[in-house]
């Protein structure tokens, strides 16, 4: 293990010894009494959490409130800072409302860089890129929105294209929520079941997977002819030729030419990237460097376990740290989500599984269960990797490293990264816990932490307490102060 271990940190505090069940009681004690003082700070922080947005509505468990998000929102080195206001950008009065309603009260880094580019006229294509968490969906939403003329609220005007059902139902929760006082305003959703055959789509926004959107386009169901934006959230994934990448060429190219497109993601692989640049013409382009890419708010761990059996049996050990918040294991296959779903009912605990073979209705209740915290723990294949926003998620278990290529063998850089993204969203704390057990799955993940030179801690499955007690910090800590705090070098700078 010595390549990965010049990228891994050891816990640096000596194993404290305590007692599972006591430690949590006194911390539930210590919360209680912090709630109050830290109610000021939670309160500038309401998002995937808040009913509009398909959330519980609940408070966020009162964890140890490290930093408030104005503060956040306040430091230039952060993903969450901008120089600009929603008042600078020439928004609609409802739009406004719109999104300070929902407590959106300063814009993100992309939203502040890409909204006035999106909405300058005459209307030129965009290719924007920031971290997972940082507020993609608003942006283009809210570019949308602008673009839209609702005195014809029955026309299809704005299309979002994004690779999962789940994806596309919650990117119309979010035109909803942020078009509030938009009257009248009516989203569609074109993905497998939702839109009842042979009758016309009257709604000025459709959010749909490529897929369907390709067939009501080809049966004449959507009228194309007055489509003035094209969204491809997840970009890089919608654009990939292995995948869907014909299938959204088809729907652009039944599009107007003078259809403006804009592509957002929190990757774009080279690999992609001049193919992109052809889908999207001359377009305006926002860029993080490789090394940008993580969100520091994630604690990215490992555990290296013996061998394929023992993954199971480290699994159940992190139970309880699974449930504090709520918690997305990645595996595979299909097969193997129901697999360990069937062994972990079995063994007592409760879990539920999401993947593809599921039929559409069963795929959005589970889901909705699992943004009201009535399940906590959701076991799940790539299907959820990409988008899925529930600011609850403390924890992203990759129980399998995603891997690509013929046979699997190269590391999937990229779904790495989204699927550890579903935790420290929008400037919280996160943990990711990747399993490995062999030599391939251990170079794969040496791969993706020298791809985005991520220092991953590796957990000693020796001493349970210790882990535990890392992991447990980590989740309770609600913001990411030390990781977004200037350097002393930065504050030298600024006075
Ligand atoms: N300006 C804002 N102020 C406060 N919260 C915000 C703001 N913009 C977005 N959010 C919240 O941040 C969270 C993450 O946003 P979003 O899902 O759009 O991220 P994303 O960049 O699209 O992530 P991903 O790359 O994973 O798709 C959401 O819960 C959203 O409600």
């Amino acid at each position: 293990m010595s390549d990965l271990a010049s990228r891994i940190t050891k816990p640096d505090e000596p194993a404290k010894k305590v007692d599972w069940a006591e430690s949590v009681e006194a911390d539930e004690n210590k919360q209680q009494a912090e709630a109050e003082a830290a109610a000021g700070a939670a309160e500038a922080q309401v998002d995937g959490a808040v009913e509009e947005l398909g959330g519980s509505g609940l408070q966020e468990p009162e964890w140890d409130v490290e930093v408030s998000l104005s503060e956040l929102q306040a430091n230039e080195a952060t993903p969450f800072h901008s120089a600009t206001q929603w008042q600078d950008m020439g928004l609609s009065e409802d739009l406004l409302k719109g999104l300070l309603a929902l407590k959106f009260l300063k814009p993100s880094k992309v939203q502040g860089k890409s909204l006035p580019l999106m909405l300058s006229d005459p209307p030129r294509n965009m290719m924007a890129q920031s971290q997972s968490g940082t507020g993609k969906t608003a942006a283009f939403v809210t570019a949308i929105l602008s673009r839209v003329d609702f005195t014809k609220p029955d026309q299809p005007q704005a299309l979002a294209l994004a690779p999962s059902r789940e994806l596309a139902r919650q990117i119309e929760g979010v035109v909803n929520a942020i078009g509030r006082f938009i009257e009248p305003l009516k989203v569609a959703a074109a993905i497998p079941g939702a839109l009842p055959r042979d009758q016309p789509v009257r709604s000025a926004v459709i959010v749909g997977t490529p897929g369907t959107v390709q067939d009501v386009i080809k049966r004449r169901q959507l009228d194309v002819s007055q489509l003035k934006v094209l969204v491809l959230d997840e970009a890089d994934n919608m654009l990939d030729q292995q995948g869907m990448g014909d299938q959204c060429l088809r729907v652009k190219n039944m599009l107007p030419k003078s259809v403006q497109i804009l592509l957002f993601s929190a990757t774009f692989p080279d690999k992609v990237g001049s193919y992109a640049t052809k889908f999207a013409p001359n377009a305006h382009s926002l860029k993080l460097q490789r090394s940008e890419l993580t969100v520091k708010g994630i604690s990215q761990m490992f555990i290296d376990c013996a061998d394929d059996n023992i993954k199971y049996d480290v699994l159940c050990k992190l139970y309880g740290l699974m449930t504090i918040g709520q918690s997305v294991i990645f595996v595979k296959t299909r097969e193997s989500a129901n697999e360990i779903q069937r062994r972990m009912v079995a063994d007592g605990h409760k879990v539920s599984a999401l993947h593809a073979a599921f039929d559409g209705n069963e795929r959005d209740e589970l889901l909705s269960k699992f943004r009201q915290g009535e399940n906590k723990v959701l076991i799940t294949t790539n299907v959820l990797a990409r988008g899925i926003d529930v600011s609850t998620v403390s924890m992203v278990i990759n129980y399998d490293i995603p891997m690509k290529g013929r046979g699997d063998s190269e590391p999937d850089a990229e779904t790495y990264l989204h699927r550890i993204g579903r935790t420290g969203r929008f400037g919280r704390v996160g943990v990711s816990i990747s399993f490995v057990y062999d030599k391939k799955s251990y170079d794969a993940l040496l791969g993706i932490a020298n791809t985005y030179g991520i220092d991953l801690v590796r957990l000693d499955t020796d001493d349970w307490d210790e882990a535990e007690e890392r992991v447990k910090e980590v989740i309770k800590k609600n913001r990411a102060q030390a990781a977004y705090a200037p350097s002393a070098t930065d504050n030298a700078k600024a006075s």
